[in-house]
Order: structure tokens, then C-alpha cells, then sequence
């Protein structure tokens, strides 16, 4: 299908690689023959035809850079029907052929339901650090998160040793525990609190502390690294720690990531995959198709319906939840 205009916007949590997925998008659609807009603050731009013009000037040097120069936003508004309608106007007022819609599983609901009542292709592009969108090996953004949050517990166990107390390190991930997991693994920390195992407070203090002994066993350090994804802990993490504190007599420290996890240069894989699946969103677009994720399955690319992304839950890898329990014993 002849394209003439492809218009791209970032929503939800940034991630680091989307500029690399807008600068991609732009350059296969130019390279296609098309002019490109790229709309503001998420689809606040959308309804308040908001956008500016990417040409190849506009995006050179934004595969490095962190962020992303749309601006990312959630915006409650889109959710009522009334102003899907308006959205879809604006896009064929400006006289768009195609959108493609960078963002997580939330603005993808978003996207589907602008595809149900627009009748030219929306593509979404999976950009976000939490990889909880299923129908795609990864998301963009996620290694980075994870190199973020590993160099910072490699630097947080220094001080751990140091004083031989435990920490616990608050990660990123929303309601999935891709980040942990992962970043767990990597740092080598003792111990990480998933929501996908996630029982009850009482029943995982029971767990940390025969980890604990377990180690203490081990080694003669009794500093421990303990990762935990945002928001599991009931009550939050004073009170694991005050628990940990009183039942081990090891003094506790709580450390939070937070939106630093969000920030900084993209490493390569976030900029490879922002590069492939920004321009095979293109070429989705292209062909024709409505309603599909420019995905990547088992290294090869994919369009995947939006449909089946919102159904299914993406699980976590299950060799790394075997080794998770098996190495974090030892060392
Ligand atoms: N059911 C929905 N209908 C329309 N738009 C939605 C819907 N759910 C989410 N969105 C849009 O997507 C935005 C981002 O969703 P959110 O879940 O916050 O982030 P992410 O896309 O990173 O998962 C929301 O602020 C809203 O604009
Ligand atoms: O920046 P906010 O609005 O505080 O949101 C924090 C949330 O955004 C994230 O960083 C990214 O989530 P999404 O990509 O799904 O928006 C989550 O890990 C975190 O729970």
C-alpha cells in the first residue's frame, strides 16, 4: 500500500530507546517515500494536534540519547470513546495513513481501540523497561533498566560488605518481575521477590531468613543483598525491614531505584531492537495490516495482533527462575 504520511508517538512510562524507535520509524518511512509527524505528550498530542515534523535532520543523533523527544504522558482522557472519535478525525484531517504507537501493554488497549474505529493501520512498538507485554521476546528499554539497576547493586554490595549489613533493593517492574528477576541473577544477590511467586509477607520472611542462615553458613560476610519489586511488600519495605532487622540482629538498609531505571543512553540491545522494530512497524504499515505489534519472536520479526497481546500474561523465563533458586544458595 502506497503511504504517503506515517505519524509516531511515545506513551506511557518512558523508556530508554524510544528516540532510537522514532528516529527507525522516521527513517524507513522517508526512506518509503513518506512524509512523517510525530505527536506530543502521548495521545494528549493526538487530540489537541499537537506534533512536529521529523525529517532526518530532525532525528539524528537520537539513537544515543536517553528519553525521548515526543515527550511520554499518560492521558486518562483517550480512555472515553468520545474522544477516540476525535482522535481518529485529527489523524485524517492531517491526512495520516498510518500511526505507530510506542509505548506498553496500557497505551497498546489505547491503540486497539483507535484501530477498532480508524480505518488505516495502527502498529504498537513495545517500549517499555518493565517487558510485561506479551507476543515479544523483549521490550525496549528493558536491558538498559536492567544494566542500570545491576551496576547500581554491584555498587550497593561494596558498602553491603563493608559494614556486613543486609540491603534491600527496591526494582522497578510494575506488576511483573522481569526486572528482578534478571537484574537478581546478574548482580548475584541472595535473594528477589517476584509478584508471579509472591505467597504471603509471613511465609516469604520465613523463606529470606533460612536463605539467610543458609548463606550465613556459607560465608563469614554477613551482608546479604535482598531485590524486591516495587509495591509487593505489604505495608511497603520499612516493614520487611524492621521484620529482617528484628528476627536476623543484621542491620538493614533500604534502597529504592526508582526512575533512574528510566534514564540514560540506551545499551545496545534496546538500540538494536528499537532499530528493527521501529522499521518493521513501518513495513507492517506498508503492507496494510491493522491492529498488529511490530514484535520480535524467537529473534525473527513478527506482527503480532494487539488482540492477543492484551489477552495473554508474559512469563518469566523458567530457567531463570530454576537457577534463581539453585545459585542464589552458593557463592
Ligand atoms: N483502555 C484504554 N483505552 C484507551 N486508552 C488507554 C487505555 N488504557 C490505557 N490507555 C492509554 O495509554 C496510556 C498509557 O497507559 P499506561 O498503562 O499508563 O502505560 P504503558 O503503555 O506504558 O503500559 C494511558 O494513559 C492512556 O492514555
Ligand atoms: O512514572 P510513574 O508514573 O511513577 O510510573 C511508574 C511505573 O512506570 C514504570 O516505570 C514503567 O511502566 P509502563 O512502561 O508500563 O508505564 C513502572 O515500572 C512503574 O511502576
Amino acid at each position: 500500500m502506497a503511504i504517503k504520511k506515517i505519524a509516531v508517538l511515545t506513551s506511557g512510562g518512558d523508556a530508554p530507546g524510544m528516540n532510537a524507535c522514532i528516529r527507525a520509524v522516521s527513517l524507513a518511512a522517508i526512506g518509503a517515500g513518506a512524509e512523517v509527524i510525530g505527536y506530543k505528550y502521548g495521545y494528549n498530542g493526538l487530540l489537541k494536534q499537537e506534533y512536529i515534523h521529523l525529517d532526518p535532520y530532525a532525528v539524528r543523533n537520537l539513537l544515543q540519547r536517553g528519553g525521548t523527544v515526543l515527550h511520554s504522558a499518560r492521558c486518562e482522557k483517550f480512555k472515553q470513546t468520545d474522544q477516540l472519535h476525535i482522535a481518529a478525525q485529527h489523524l485524517n484531517d492531517a491526512g495520516v495513513d498510518g500511526l505507530v504507537v510506542v509505548g506498553g501493554d496500557g497505551s497498546f488497549k489505547g491503540a486497539e481501540r483507535l484501530q477498532s474505529i480508524w480505518d488505516k493501520p495502527i502498529v504498537g512498538v513495545p517500549g517499555t523497561i518493565d517487558n510485561d507485554v506479551a507476543g515479544t521476546d523483549y521490550t525496549v528499554g528493558y536491558h538498559t533498566a536492567i544494566q542500570t539497576a545491576v551496576e547500581s547493586l554491584d555498587k550497593v554490595r561494596d558498602t553491603a560488605e563493608a559494614f556486613e549489613r543486609i540491603f534491600v533493593v527496591d526494582v522497578m517492574g510494575r506488576e511483573a518481575g522481569f526486572i528482578a528477576l534478571n537484574s537478581a541473577i546478574s548482580a548475584g544477590a541472595d535473594h528477589v521477590l517476584l509478584p508471579e511467586t509472591f505467597t504471603t509477607a509471613a511465609e516469604e520472611l520465613v523463606k529470606i531468613l533460612d536463605k539467610l542462615d543458609k548463606r550465613r553458613k556459607n560465608r563469614a560476610n554477613k551482608s546479604h543483598i535482598i531485590v524486591v519489586t516495587e509495591n509487593l511488600w505489604p505495608g511497603g519495605l520499612n516493614v520487611l525491614a524492621d521484620s529482617l532487622q528484628a528476627e536476623s540482629g543484621v542491620d538493614v538498609r533500604i534502597l529504592t531505584l526508582g526512575h533512574v531505571q528510566r534514564g540514560g543512553s540506551p545499551v545496545w540491545q534496546d538500540r538494536l531492537l528499537a532499530t528493527k522494530l521501529g522499521t518493521y512497524a513501518v513495513e507492517i504499515i506498508k503492507q496494510g495490516q491493522k491492529g498488529m505489534m511490530s514484535a520480535i519472536n524467537h529473534r525473527l520479526p513478527a506482527a503480532v495482533p494487539l488482540n492477543d497481546v492484551s489477552i495473554e500474561r508474559k512469563e518469566l523465563n523458567s530457567y531463570s527462575m530454576q537457577i534463581r533458586d539453585e545459585i542464589s544458595l552458593l557463592g
